[in-house]
C-alpha cells in the first residue's frame, strides 16, 4: 500500500479509540434500544451517536471520502462500493451485546479503495485491545504482531455441530480472535460489509484464509464469509455447512 494511505489509518485508530471512549461511557448510562427490527438486529442511540462522531471527524480530515455505515445504510443511504477511498464503519459490532453489558463490543472501520480493502481497525472496547492491519504490512493488537494459530484442532467461534464453539457475539471480535490464534475460524452467513471489511484484512494479514461459504473468493457485499487459520479448515467449514444466500448488502435499493 502506498505511504498516502498512512494518515487515514492513524486517524481511523485514533478515532476509533475516541468512539470506543464514547461507548464505554454509554455501557454506564445510555443502553436503551430504539429499533428492533428482529430479536437480534437492535439499535441505540449511541450506535447512531459514534457512527456521527466518526464520520465528522472523518470527513473534516478527508472532506473527499466516501462511508458506508450501519446507520446511515439503515436510514436509507446507500451501500455500494466504488473506486473511492470509502470508510465502512460498524460503530457498535455487537450491538446485542452492548444491550446486555456482555463485555464483547468493538467498534470496526474498514477503509477501501478501488473495492480493494487497504487497511483495517477493530478497537474491542472493553479488553482495550486495538487491532489493525495495512494490506501487505501485517496485522497488529496494541502493536504486537499477530499470527494465525498452527492447530489442526478447531475451535470455531460460530454455530456448527461438528467443531468445538465459542462466540463472541461480534463478527469484529470473532475474526480477531482467529487472526490472534485464539480460535481457528469463524464463519458467518447474514452479516454484513461494516461487520467484515475491517476483520477480514486483519485475518489475511496474520496468515489466515478468506473464502466464501460455498469455497469461491469471499466477496464483502454476499453478506458470508468464512475466515480460518488454514484453507484445509476453511474447506472442512465449506463441506459440513449448509449454505444459503441472502440479498446481497448493494442491491437496489427497493422502490
Ligand atoms: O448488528 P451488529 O451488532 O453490528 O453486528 C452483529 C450482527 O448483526 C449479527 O448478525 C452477528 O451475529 C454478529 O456477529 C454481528 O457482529
Ligand atoms: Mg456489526
Amino acid at each position: 500500500m502506498a505511504d498516502v494511505w498512512q494518515s487515514s489509518m492513524d486517524h481511523a485508530v485514533a478515532v476509533a479509540r475516541k468512539a470506543g471512549e464514547m461507548v464505554r461511557g454509554a455501557l454506564k448510562d445510555d443502553r436503551t434500544v430504539m429499533t428492533k427490527s428482529s430479536a437480534v438486529d437492535l439499535v441505540t442511540q449511541t450506535d447512531q451517536k459514534v457512527e456521527q462522531l466518526i464520520i465528522q471527524s472523518v470527513k473534516e480530515k478527508f472532506p473527499t471520502h466516501r462511508f458506508i455505515g450501519e446507520e446511515s445504510v439503515a436510514a436509507g443511504e446507500s451501500c455500494n462500493l466504488t473506486d473511492d477511498p470509502t470508510w465502512i464503519i460498524d460503530p457498535i459490532d455487537g450491538t446485542t451485546n452492548f444491550v446486555h453489558a456482555f463485555p464483547f463490543v468493538a467498534v470496526s472501520i474498514g477503509f477501501s479503495v478501488n473495492k480493494q480493502v487497504e487497511f483495517g481497525v477493530v478497537y474491542s472496547c472493553l479488553e482495550d485491545k486495538m487491532f489493525t492491519a495495512r494490506r501487505g504490512r501485517g496485522a497488529f493488537c496494541n502493536g504486537e504482531p499477530l499470527q494465525v494459530s498452527e492447530q489442526t484442532d478447531a475451535l470455531v467461534t460460530h454455530l456448527t455441530c461438528v467443531f468445538r464453539v465459542r462466540g463472541a457475539g461480534t463478527a469484529a471480535i470473532n475474526m480477531c480472535l482467529v487472526a490472534s490464534g485464539c480460535a481457528e475460524a469463524y464463519y458467518e452467513i447474514g452479516i454484513h460489509v461494516w461487520d467484515v471489511a475491517a476483520g477480514s484484512l486483519i485475518v489475511s494479514e496474520a496468515g489466515g484464509v478468506l473464502l466464501d461459504v460455498d469455497g469461491g473468493d469471499v466477496d464483502l457485499m454476499s453478506r458470508r464469509i468464512v475466515a480460518a487459520n488454514n484453507r484445509t479448515i476453511a474447506e472442512r467449514i465449506v463441506k459440513e455447512i449448509e449454505s444459503f444466500t441472502l440479498q446481497r448488502d448493494d442491491a437496489p435499493l427497493q422502490s
